[in-house]
Order: structure tokens, then sequence, then C-alpha cells
């Protein structure tokens, strides 16, 4: 359902600072898969999730979304078919309307209604419906400001605005990255229940290499621009974090170095 073909990206193309981000990448995603995806820092993982959602275009190659060539289309008409999540909670949600006014604006746009504000009592009950289901309370707050929120439940709503209308294809950006180990766990379970009650399509960059081959059916592992390991679901079931490491040592003959990597091995 995505394919990425043979993508190309340079920055800062003919000057000292050049540097290739994508190198002929090839990518290629079957509806309902759950793709974790690790990189050492700077292997291209983020600039990837750019490229799919035409944060700038390819210098070559190519990108599908279900059979529709998205190579060229804007970011705004593919964010009506991809969601996507950040590391940092305070992204993806106005910090100075409420839970039910962020919702109502994301459900808009998915909707492709343009009275945004316009809240139904259907609208209002479907929410609440959604919220109860994260027991987190966050139901019998809609009226209170995002921006007063933990980061937790900011990352939480911000999911739900992602997922109100299920996207073809949801990025995870590192998403539970930045809360306490706690809420992040909270934070996960509540995705894979989305993704997999929805059979939402998804990528999740994670640094931690136990989660990655725990989480979804699937691991690629970026490194300079390309997909060095793509691990199925039945390789990964043989596959220990420390075997990942040595076959990432094997190949590039040098250590695999992420701090945050090693320190949640
Ligand atoms: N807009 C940009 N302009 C210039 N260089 C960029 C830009 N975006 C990314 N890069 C470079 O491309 C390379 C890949 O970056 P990217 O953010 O995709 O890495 P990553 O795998 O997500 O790393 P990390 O785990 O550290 O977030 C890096 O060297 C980065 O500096």
């Amino acid at each position: 359902m995505l394919e990425i073909q043979s993508a190309c990206k340079k920055f800062s193309k003919g000057t000292p600072n050049e540097h290739t981000a994508l190198a002929q990448l090839n990518l290629t995603l079957a509806q309902g898969d759950f793709v974790t995806v690790l990189g050492s820092n700077g292997a291209g993982k983020s600039t990837m999730f750019n490229a799919v959602c035409g944060n700038f275009l390819l210098d070559s190659g190519k990108i599908l979304l279900d059979g529709k060539d998205i190579t060229f289309e804007p970011e705004y008409r593919r964010a009506l078919s991809i969601g996507r999540l950040f590391q940092d909670p305070m992204k993806g949600t106005a910090p100075s309307l409420t839970i039910e006014e962020n919702l109502a604006l994301a459900y808009s746009k998915q909707k492709k209604r343009s009275l945004a504000f316009a809240l139904t009592r259907k609208d209002r009950d479907y929410f609440k419906t959604e919220l109860e289901k994260f027991s987190m309370d966050l139901e019998n707050r809609m009226k209170t400001k995002v921006g007063l929120l933990s980061g937790g439940q900011r990352q939480v709503v911000t999911l739900l605005m992602s997922t109100l209308v299920p996207p073809k294809l949801l990025l995870l950006d590192e998403h539970t990255a930045a809360l306490d180990p706690a809420t992040a766990e909270k934070v996960m379970e509540i995705t894979n229940r989305i993704v997999k009650e929805n059979k939402i399509t998804t990528m999740m960059i994670t640094h931690n290499m136990k989660q990655a081959l725990e989480t979804g059916n699937r691991t690629i592992m970026l490194d300079s621009g390309a997909v060095m390991f793509d691990i199925d679901a039945r390789q990964r079931e043989q596959l220990s974090v420390e075997r990942l490491v040595e076959m990432y040592s094997e190949k590039k003959k040098e250590e695999f170095a992420t701090d945050r990597v090693l320190l949640s091995v």
C-alpha cells in the first residue's frame, strides 16, 4: 500500500555541506503492516517520514500510496490520508483550544467538512466514547485547554486526532520518547490497540531495539539513507537485540553508535 521506489534526497546540494540523506531508498509496505524503524543517528529515519509526508520533494524516485503516485502531491493533500505524531507532545495540537475543539478541528478536516467548530451532539458523544477507551479521565475534561494537559495526555489527544477517521498510513516518530516510562508504556499500549482495531498501516521510529523487535509485525533498520535490514515476523522471533547489534557491526565494520539504543538494550 506504500511504495517508496529508489528515493534520493540530497541536502545543501552543491555546497561543502552537501549531504545525501536518502540514497536509493526502497521500501514496500503491505496493507496493515506495522513496521518499526531503527537506525543510528542521522540514518535517515525522519527524512524518510518527511519524504512520505511531502515535507520536501525527492530529487529522484517515486512514492505511491494505495497505488496512487503522490510523489508531487503537496503536503496538505497528503495530510488527508497520512497521520503523523512527533516526539514533542507540543506538536500536533493547538494549546489554546480545548480537547473537544482540537478533536473537532481534526475531525472536520478528515471528514472534509468546512465548519470546523460546528460540533454536533453526535460528534461530542463520539469523542467522549473514544476518550473513555483510554481510561485517562480525558472524557471528563473535554472543555480543558490542551495546553494544560501533561505530555502523555497530549500525546493521547494527538493520537486520537490522527485516527478519529483512520488514516491510510500512520507515521509515529518516536512519539513516546519524551514521556516518563509508565506514561510511555500506556501510550504505546493505546497505540497498539488503535492500530490493531482499525488495521492501520503504520511505521514507528524508535531507538529502543527491544521495543522495535516486539512491536508490530516487521522491523527495518536504516543506514546511510537506505534500508540495511528488513526483518519479517518469523525472522524477528529468532532475533535478539544483541544479535541485531552484532549483525549491524558485521555489516558496517563498526559499532552501532547510538547511546540511547545501547541504554535501552
Ligand atoms: N532539512 C535538512 N537540511 C539539511 N540536512 C538535513 C535536513 N534534514 C535532515 N538532514 C540531514 O540528513 C541526515 C538524516 O537526518 P534524519 O533526521 O533523517 O536522521 P534520523 O535517522 O532521523 O536521526 P535521529 O535518530 O538522530 O533523529 C542527517 O545528517 C541530517 O543532518
